[in-house]
This record gives structure tokens, sequence and C-alpha cells, in this order.
């Protein structure tokens, strides 16, 4: 049995917030706002697991109105949201992911967030992938004031036999 997901996020890029992406900070001048570390990839992927589980939304999850998720890092949503995967009986058979960013540059940045996303969903890292596109200038992203990102996750059942290194 296999399930699959989408998720799409989209995060204000302000002054004065770092900027977390794929579960790493990315030096530059703004950062995403958010109640949480606002980690808009991240939220894509937590959004298409649940979306491939029928269990709702990441806002339905972690509430905005709950102070408990006040800066939050975003690697513990996505930990509780595989953990949610686990115990349905699934893991992820392969994720891809794609960020919609102007600047920074990313392309320095991605084997590291593909390594830190595997590890905190327990799986290979051949599973996972990462991408980033701009939007040639075109629209919120191409002017800067925010980053977006889209996510799509097949979910199969764990069989137990996945080697994780
Ligand atoms: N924030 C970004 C956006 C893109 N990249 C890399 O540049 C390549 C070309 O981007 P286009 O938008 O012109 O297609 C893209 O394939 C990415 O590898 C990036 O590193 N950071
Ligand atoms: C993650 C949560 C919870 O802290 O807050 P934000 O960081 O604002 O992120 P968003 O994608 O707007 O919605 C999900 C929220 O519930």
């Amino acid at each position: 049995m296999m399930r699959i997901g989408h998720g799409f996020d989209v995060h204000r890029l302000v002054a004065e917030r770092k900027l977390i992406l794929g579960g790493i900070e990315i030096p530059y001048s703004l950062g995403l706002l958010g109640h949480s570390d606002a980690d808009v990839l991240l939220h894509a992927i937590c959004d298409a697991i649940l979306g491939a589980l029928g269990a709702g939304d990441i806002g339905k999850h972690f509430p905005d109105s709950d102070p408990a998720y006040r800066g939050i890092s975003s690697l513990k949503l996505l930990a509780q949201v595989m953990g949610l995967a686990r115990e349905r009986g699934y893991t992820i058979g392969n994720l891809d992911a794609t960020v919609i960013a102007q600047r920074p540059k990313l392309a320095p940045y991605i084997r590291q967030m593909v390594e830190i996303i595997a590890a905190t969903c327990g799986v290979n890292p051949e599973r996972v992938n990462v991408k980033a596109t701009t939007t040639e200038q075109l629209g919120f992203e191409g002017r800067g004031e925010g980053i977006s990102a889209h996510a799509v996750v097949l979910l199969q059942v764990d069989d137990g036999l996945e080697e994780i290194f």
C-alpha cells in the first residue's frame, strides 16, 4: 500500500529573524517570519506527509495559538509528524521538494538539508531530494518578499529493511 501527499507553504521575509531552511541556518540579511522557526521547507514536507496520511495539516496538529510552539525548531515538528506515519506502519518511499527563493543562493546548502531531513525522517538520504529555483524576479518570491516551498511524498508500508546510515 502506498499513499501520496502534497504540501505547500509560504513565509514572509523580514529583518531581525534568522533564516532557517531545511533544518539549517543560512547566512542572510533577512529571515522568515512565523510562530515557529518558520522553516517553510520543513512545513511543506510536514504537510505532504500529513496529506499522504489523510491526517489534515500542520496547523491542525501544531496550532499557532499554542505557546508551546513559539520559536520551536520545525525539525521537532517533522519528527512528530514522521512518528505519526511510523505509528501507522509507513516509511518514506521518496520525498521531493522545491524551495522558491530569489535569494539567497541555496545550492551550497542543499546536501546538508537533505541529510538532516533524511536523518529526522529515519530514512536513507537517497530517498530525499531538495531543489531550489528563483522565479526570474517575478511575483512575491521574485521581489524577495517571501519564500515558498512545495513538497510531494510517497509513503510506503515499512518492511523494516531500510538501512539507515
Ligand atoms: N535561491 C536559489 C534559487 C536557485 N538556485 C539554483 O540556481 C539554479 C537556477 O535557478 P533558476 O531559477 O534560474 O532556474 C537552480 O537550478 C538552483 O540549482 C539556488 O541555488 N538558490
Ligand atoms: C508551525 C506553526 C506552529 O508554530 O506556526 P508557523 O511557524 O507560523 O507556521 P505556519 O506554516 O504558518 O503554520 C503552522 C503553525 O501551526
